[in-house]
Formats: structure tokens, C-alpha cells, sequence
């Protein structure tokens, strides 16, 4: 009997790799430190609802990633996005609504990956620390000092600067991802009793502390109760603030929010703060997946892309064709 194909990080890169695996006919087994799925997908439940605090929306521009879009959409757990788009630059806030279609995972962004892990086999909270290379077949080591294994290949879905300590007995790969730099984001979410009285609904901001905010509540299938917001700092600003507090960071991207949004903006009701230390590449690269054959270890996530969701899942396949394609 053939050994499994071992997967780390159930994220949409990580599922991604594992449905056409799957498809395939592999066998194959996920690992993932959270207690969930998504990764920077996942949405945050509250007092005040579930909070998208990562990936806002996609985009779909490959007609590979636009074919699975529309399988989530039959199945119901994507739908489009359609917000008021405005803009604030030179001090102005002004519409901007553009033609191009965003989507976004329904009743939350976690129900994308939800749905990817189906039936899949995933061992969760356990993170992965090693990856030990046999004569024949892989094991992995985690956390807690279990080994796992065998296994015949190994895909690392994970940021570059968590995959190269695993990827230590691919030398050559292990440097490559050593050199990808992964800027951070601080995401603070506020809930209002009162909705604010703006037409608002999604912002670009391009100057400032804020690089983006969004009205929560108005996606698709999302709970009504509080006027729910999603902030996100940019990546200069959540860099110089690293090791802020989470208070520190709610009062000053509120303060900016409530300098660009142009109506009153009340105490909020409700309000948390989550920093993503890995949010996205500094820059995008053309690599698709990384790969040694020879070992059978593989590397993907939006960092060997266009650090979008959109470059994660590509990634994810393209890592997963090239080790069909060495298998034959
Ligand atoms: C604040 C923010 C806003 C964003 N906004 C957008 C947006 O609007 N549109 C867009 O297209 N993209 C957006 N992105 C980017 C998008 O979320 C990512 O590109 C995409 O989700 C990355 O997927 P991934 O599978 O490569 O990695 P991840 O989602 O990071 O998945 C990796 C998984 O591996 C797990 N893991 C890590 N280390 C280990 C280990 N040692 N052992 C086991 N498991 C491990 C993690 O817990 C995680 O679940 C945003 C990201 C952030 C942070
Ligand atoms: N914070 C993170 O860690 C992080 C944020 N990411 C953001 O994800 C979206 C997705 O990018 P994508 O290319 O899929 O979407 P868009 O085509 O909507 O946006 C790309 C950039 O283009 C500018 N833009 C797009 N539409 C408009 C518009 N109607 N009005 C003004 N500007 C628009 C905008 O860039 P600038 O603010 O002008 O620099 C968009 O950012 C995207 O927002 C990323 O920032 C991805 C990964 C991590």
C-alpha cells in the first residue's frame, strides 16, 4: 500500500494542493496548528457576529481559480460582493465604484474552506516542527513531540518564514523561502448599536494609517444586528506598531476611521483587535510552487504568487500537478 501524501497548513493553498490530490486518487492527510480551517481566511466569531478580520474579498482572474469559484458559488458558500466602493485621498472621501466582480465566502470567509475540507483527513492544533526525510518515506515531528508518518511526499502550505525551518532538508528550497519577506497587518473590527449614517461600504485608503475599512454586515449572509466594521492598518503602520497594544491599536485606527468616514462616529459598543504577523509578501513572485522531486517535498501559499487568495489556491495546484506530473 502506497504511503499518504502529507500536507501542512489547511489553508486555501493547503486545500487547494489536497482536492486535486484527492481527485486523483491520493490519499492524502492535512495538518494544521489552528482548531480550524482558512488560515487568513478565517472569520472570528463574536458577541456582535462572525468578522471577516483577514481576506476581505477576491478577486478571480485565471480561468482555473474563476472554475472553482463557480463550483463554491453552485454550492453555496460563495456570493458576490457588490459594496459602495469609495476612495480617500488628498484628504477627500469619494465614490469609486469600478466593474470588477469581488467575492466573498457566505455566510462568512471561513465557509470556503470549510467546505474544501469536506471529508478530508486533518489533524488540528498541531503544528508541524519538523520534516524528517527516511530512506523511503517522510515522517513529521509536531509540537508536542508525536511523530506522524510514513508518508510519501510532503507539501509545506504554510508563510514562507514558517516553511523554512521544515524545509531544512531541502537546502536549496529552505533558502529561496528564507528570502521572502512577509509584511504584517493590524485588523481591528468596531460594532455599533447605531448605524452610522454613511452610504460607505468598502474604502481604499491611500494615505494615513489605514490602508482599507469595510462595513462587515452589508456582505451576503451576514448577521444585522450591530453595525459591524473591519479596519485593517497598512502594512508601514502595523510594521512601526508590531508590539502596540491591542487597546493602542483599536483607539488610534478608530481615531483614523472616524477622521476619513465624515459622520459621527459614536463609542463602539464592541471592538477587538487581531495582528497578522505574515499578512502578505512584500513583493509578488512568479514561482508557483517550489519543488525538490528528487525528495518529494514541495512548498505553496501566496508567497510563491501574487499574495492574493486568488495566488494561494493557484499555488496550491500548481504544487499538486507537479508532483502528479513526477509521479509519472
Ligand atoms: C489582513 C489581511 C487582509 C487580506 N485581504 C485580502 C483580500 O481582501 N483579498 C485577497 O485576495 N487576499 C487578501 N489577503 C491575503 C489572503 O488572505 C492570503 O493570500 C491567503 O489567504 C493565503 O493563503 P495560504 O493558504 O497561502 O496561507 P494561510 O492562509 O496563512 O494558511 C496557512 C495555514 O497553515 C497553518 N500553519 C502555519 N504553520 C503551521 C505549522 N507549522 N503546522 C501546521 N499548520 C501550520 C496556519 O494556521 C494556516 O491555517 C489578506 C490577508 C490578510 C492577513
Ligand atoms: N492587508 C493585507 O494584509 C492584504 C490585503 N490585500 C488586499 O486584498 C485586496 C485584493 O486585491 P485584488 O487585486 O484581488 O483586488 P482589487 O482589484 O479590488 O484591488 C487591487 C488594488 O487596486 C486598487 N483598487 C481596486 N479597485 C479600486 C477602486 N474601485 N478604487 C480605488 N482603488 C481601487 C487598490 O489599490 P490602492 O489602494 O489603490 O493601492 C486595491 O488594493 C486588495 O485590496 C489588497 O490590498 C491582499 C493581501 C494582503
Amino acid at each position: 500500500m502506497t504511503a499518504p501524501i502529507a500536507i501542512i497548513g489547511a489553508g486555501i493553498a493547503g486545500l487547494s494542493a489536497a482536492h486535486v490530490l484527492n481527485t486523483a486518487g491520493h490519499e492524502v492527510h492535512l495538518f494544521e496548528k489552528s482548531r480550524g480551517s482558512g488560515g487568513r481566511m478565517a472569520s472570528k466569531r463574536s458577541d456582535v457576529g462572525s468578522l471577516d478580520l483577514g481576506a476581505q474579498y477576491f478577486t478571480a482572474r485565471d480561468r482555473r481559480f474563476i472554475d472553482a469559484v463557480n463550483q463554491w458559488r453552485a454550492k453555496g458558500c460563495v456570493a458576490e460582493w457588490d459594496p459602495a466602493l469609495y476612495q480617500y485621498r488628498a484628504g477627500a472621501l469619494t465614490p469609486s465604484q469600478d466593474e470588477q466582480p469581488r467575492w466573498v465566502g457566505t455566510p462568512r470567509m471561513s465557509a470556503i474552506t470549510r467546505a474544501m475540507v469536506g471529508d478530508l483527513p486533518v489533524s488540528f492544533g498541531c503544528r508541524i516542527t519538523e520534516a524528517f526525510r527516511g530512506p523511503q518515506h517522510w515522517s513529521l515531528q509536531d509540537a508536542e513531540g508525536h511523530n506522524h508518518g510514513p508518508f510519501s511526499h510532503v507539501i509545506i502550505a504554510i508563510p514562507a518564514p514558517q516553511a523554512t525551518p521544515l524545509l531544512a532538508t531541502a537546502p536549496k528550497l529552505a533558502a529561496v523561502a528564507a528570502g521572502v519577506v512577509m509584511d504584517p497587518t493590524w485588523s481591528a473590527a468596531l460594532a455599533f448599536k447605531t448605524p452610522l449614517e454613511t452610504r460607505v461600504e468598502g474604502c481604499f485608503v491611500q494615505e494615513g494609517e489605514l490602508d482599507w475599512f469595510a462595513r462587515n454586515r452589508c456582505k451576503p449572509g451576514r448577521e444585522a444586528d450591530y453595525d459591524t466594521w473591519v479596519l485593517h492598518g497598512t502594512s508601514a503602520w502595523s510594521r512601526a506598531h508590531l508590539d502596540a497594544s491591542k487597546e493602542q491599536v483599536i483607539e488610534q485606527l478608530h481615531g483614523a476611521f472616524a477622521e476619513i468616514i465624515g459622520c459621527a462616529v459614536p463609542e463602539p459598543a464592541f471592538t477587538l483587535a487581531h495582528r497578522w504577523l505574515y499578512a502578505r509578501p512584500a513583493q509578488s513572485h512568479q514561482w508557483g510552487a517550489l519543488a525538490d522531486a528528487d525528495l518529494g517535498i514541495y512548498a505553496c501559499g501566496d508567497w510563491c504568487g501574487t499574495g492574493r487568495v486568488e495566488g494561494a489556491w493557484l499555488s496550491g495546484f500548481d504544487a499538486a500537478s507537479r508532483l502528479l506530473d513526477h509521479l509519472q
